[in-house]
């Protein structure tokens, strides 16, 4: 079965339809990102078991599997949130553009700042307005800017999460009275005002309707012409339709979480190497 005949997966790839319209300008600095033999514990069980991965620059890496095989954690460990859990442990390197991300030297600010996060639920400031929550990185990492700047930082990045024309004439609006979507958009904002390098995103469409989740999907796509994103997703649909790589995670019968196969997204969909991986993309487990 190939992957345009796949019952769940019948739209076309966005990928396929990318315009290939570049604006002009210095064109970014794409940075590759690569995990090494990657471990990690919570307490003493071993959850991820070393596990290694290249993200490369400029395109969109889909990380998928079952309930508890790691996901999370290998996503959280790629912009060192994983040690603010206080039993957790890892072992391994994560190399952005070939330079270990927790060698002693490297600030964790730098990291974080440098690799962005976006979480499953949209988790705007609610009380804030539309303007400071695209805002509120800079302070968070003590980035000053004078008021031009914030002001073509914010219509710049909400153009870029593709959420400028819905609210440039309600800037002062709080963010909390947007629709989810909108809301996940605005994060989305607020994560690229810090010019992030790499974008990691955990299920960012799980909570939100099929409209939002296209209108989000396309903004990804958007966004790997500067950032690097890695995304987790449930959804096989969606890692077909934006993901250009794929790694299948799988933690069997109480054993650490592994990568069984990852590749380019449609062999992967397509010519599964291994069963297991053929199984979970076809909807058979998980
Ligand atoms: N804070 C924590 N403390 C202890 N164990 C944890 C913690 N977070 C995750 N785990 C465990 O680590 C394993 C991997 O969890 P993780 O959330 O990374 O999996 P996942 O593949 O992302 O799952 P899901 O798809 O359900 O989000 C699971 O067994 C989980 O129970």
């Amino acid at each position: 079965m190939t992957i345009d005949e796949h019952p769940t997966a019948l739209l076309p790839r966005l990928q396929d339809v990318r315009d290939p319209f570049v604006p002009d300008g210095p064109a970014p600095v794409l940075a590759h990102l690569e995990a090494r033999d990657i471990s990690a514990w919570f307490g003493d069980r071993l959850v991820l078991d070393r596990v290694s991965l290249a993200m490369p620059a400029g395109k969109i890496t889909a990380l998928i599997g079952p309930s508890g095989c790691g996901k999370s954690t290998f996503l959280r460990i790629l912009n060192r949130m994983h040690e603010l859990v206080p039993s957790a442990q890892l072992s391994g390197q994560v190399l952005l553009d070939g330079d270990n991300i927790y060698s002693p030297e490297k600030k964790l600010t730098d990291a974080r700042r440098a690799i962005g996060m976006v979480f499953q639920k949209p988790n705007p400031f609610p009380a804030m307005s539309i303007e400071e929550n695209v805002l509120a990185g800079l302070a968070l990492t003590g980035t000053k800017a004078d008021r031009d700047t914030r002001e073509s930082l914010v219509e710049s990045c909400l153009t870029k999460a593709g959420l400028w024309n819905e609210v440039k004439d309600r800037l002062d609006a709080p963010g909390g009275g947007l629709s989810g979507g909108q809301q996940q958009r605005l994060c989305i904002a607020r994560s690229l005002a810090v010019k992030p390098r790499v974008l990691l995103m955990d299920e960012p469409c799980s909570a939100l309707d099929p409209t939002s989740t296209r209108v989000i999907e396309e903004t990804m796509i958007e966004l790997a012409r500067e950032v690097t994103i890695v995304i987790v997703t449930h959804n096989m649909q969606q890692a077909a339709r934006v993901s250009d790589k794929c790694a299948f995670f799988l933690a069997s019968q109480g054993t650490p979480g592994v990568i069984v196969e990852h590749g380019d997204t449609r062999a992967m969909f397509e010519r599964p190497q291994d069963p297991r991986t053929d199984d979970y993309v076809n909807g058979r487990f998980g």
